[in-house]
């Protein structure tokens, strides 16, 4: 029996989770699997039902779960509040931060089907699979942030980039390992022309190297990196970065695969894992039935393969997705001409279906 925290969020939060759930029901039948669910309140909704976007209750659930499925937080309606109790800084950051989940794997994969729903050429992006892994708890996000007022009038607001030599080579030293097990290529992107906590994160790099000479690495400055992205994202493998680049990087790298609904993500490093899409609570999307789940769906299928090893569900997952697109169906953020449109649930069930069709 595995134990699983469910923390849905805000804005299509509540709507992906669920879907996502019905897809790890149906794979728990067709495999004789148990998972009991738990669900919590989180961000912009805890807030509004306790004062707290990060209630203790919350914390205390993820802690004593095997696993962790969020689907997003944050949203105008929370925008205004003081930073420690806005969705994003008093919820997501902390929870990450005290689950000690240091790196966050982001695999951005093209389904052949769905190449041609990418903003680049078919044969830029087709059978692309790229693994970016993002340092997660350190960086501008959780260094020292503060205002002063100026005499003169106005303000001068402060944030500080922190890295030390371990936070470094803890995420650095995964990327390789996974670099190993996969096209033994690594690129590790920084500013170092620029910025003193990139030098320090290269020269890490740099001595790890030694351990690893099956792996081809190369440092590539994230301007280049951005543009690269673009130009030829099949020169990638596995890519390892900042905090704040790895963010922006993701989204980007997302653009690829045909919509950010499309990318799930694993947060790993602690004792219980946290998987969730890479996208946001959409609000502009919200309470329509029209969010793509399939970013969540595939977080479900790495939470089996990562936190519980079971390859054969996640890869069966994968599958079901992979054929429900080959047959052409679509949710609107990757619609083309001649596809056939589903809505957030509806696509949940053609994947259920394909899931069941697998098993005969
Ligand atoms: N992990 C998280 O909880 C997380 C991540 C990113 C943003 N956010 C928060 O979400 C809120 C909205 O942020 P944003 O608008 O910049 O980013 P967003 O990712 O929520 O949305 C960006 C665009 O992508 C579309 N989109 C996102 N997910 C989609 C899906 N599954 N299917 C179809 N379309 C989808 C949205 O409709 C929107 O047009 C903000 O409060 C932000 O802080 C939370
Ligand atoms: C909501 C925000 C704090 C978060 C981040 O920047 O880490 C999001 O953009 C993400 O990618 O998970
Ligand atoms: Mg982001």
């Amino acid at each position: 029996m595995y134990k699983i925290a469910l923390l849905p969020g805000d804005g299509i939060g509540p709507e992906i989770v669920p879907q996502a759930v019905r897809v790890l029901k149906a794979v728990g039948q067709r495999f004789d699997r148990e998972f009991q669910c738990e669900t919590a309140l989180i961000g912009g909704a805890a807030y509004d039902a306790t004062g707290h976007p990060l209630p203790e209750e919350t914390l205390r659930l993820c802690q004593a779960s095997d696993a962790i499925i969020l689907g997003a937080v944050g949203g105008p309606k929370w925008d205004n509040l003081e930073p420690h109790l806005r969705p994003e800084r008093g919820a997501l950051l902390p929870l990450r931060k005290q689950l000690g989940l240091y790196a966050n794997l982001r695999p951005a994969t093209v389904n052949f089907a769905l190449a041609d729903a990418s903003p680049l050429k078919y044969d830029l992006v087709a059978g692309l699979d790229i693994l970016i892994i993002r340092e997660l708890t350190g960086g501008l996000y959780f260094g020292e942030k503060r205002r002063e007022d100026l005499p003169g009038g106005g303000q001068k607001a402060v944030e500080t980039l922190e890295y030390s030599t371990e936070e470094v080579e803890r995420v650095v030293r995964l990327a390789f390992t996974m670099a190993q097990k996969r096209g033994k290529k690594l690129t590790s992107v920084d500013k170092a022309n620029v910025l003193e906590s990139s030098r320090l994160w290269r020269e890490v790099v740099e001595e790890l190297a030694k351990e690893y000479p099956d792996v081809e690495l190369n440092h590539m400055l994230v301007d280049n990196c951005a543009m690269q992205l673009v130009r030829h994202p099949k020169q990638f493998d596995v890519m390892v970065t900042e905090n704040m680049f790895g963010d922006i990087l993701t989204d980007l790298a997302s653009q690829l695969t045909g919509s950010i609904g499309m990318l799930p993500s694993a947060s790993i490093g602690g004792q219980v894992a946290l998987y969730e899409p890479i996208h946001g609570s959409a609000p502009d999307i919200a309470g329509k039935n029209i969010a793509n789940p399939i970013a969540t769906i595939l977080s479900v299928a790495m939470m089996l393969r990562i936190s519980f090893q079971l390859e054969e569900e996640a890869a069966a997952i994968e599958r079901a997705v992979d054929s429900v697109l080959q047959q052409g169906y679509r949710t609107g953020d990757i619609m083309q001409p001649g596809k056939i449109r589903l809505g957030t649930v509806e696509m949940t069930d053609a994947i259920i279906r394909e899931l069941g069709e697998q098993a005969q």
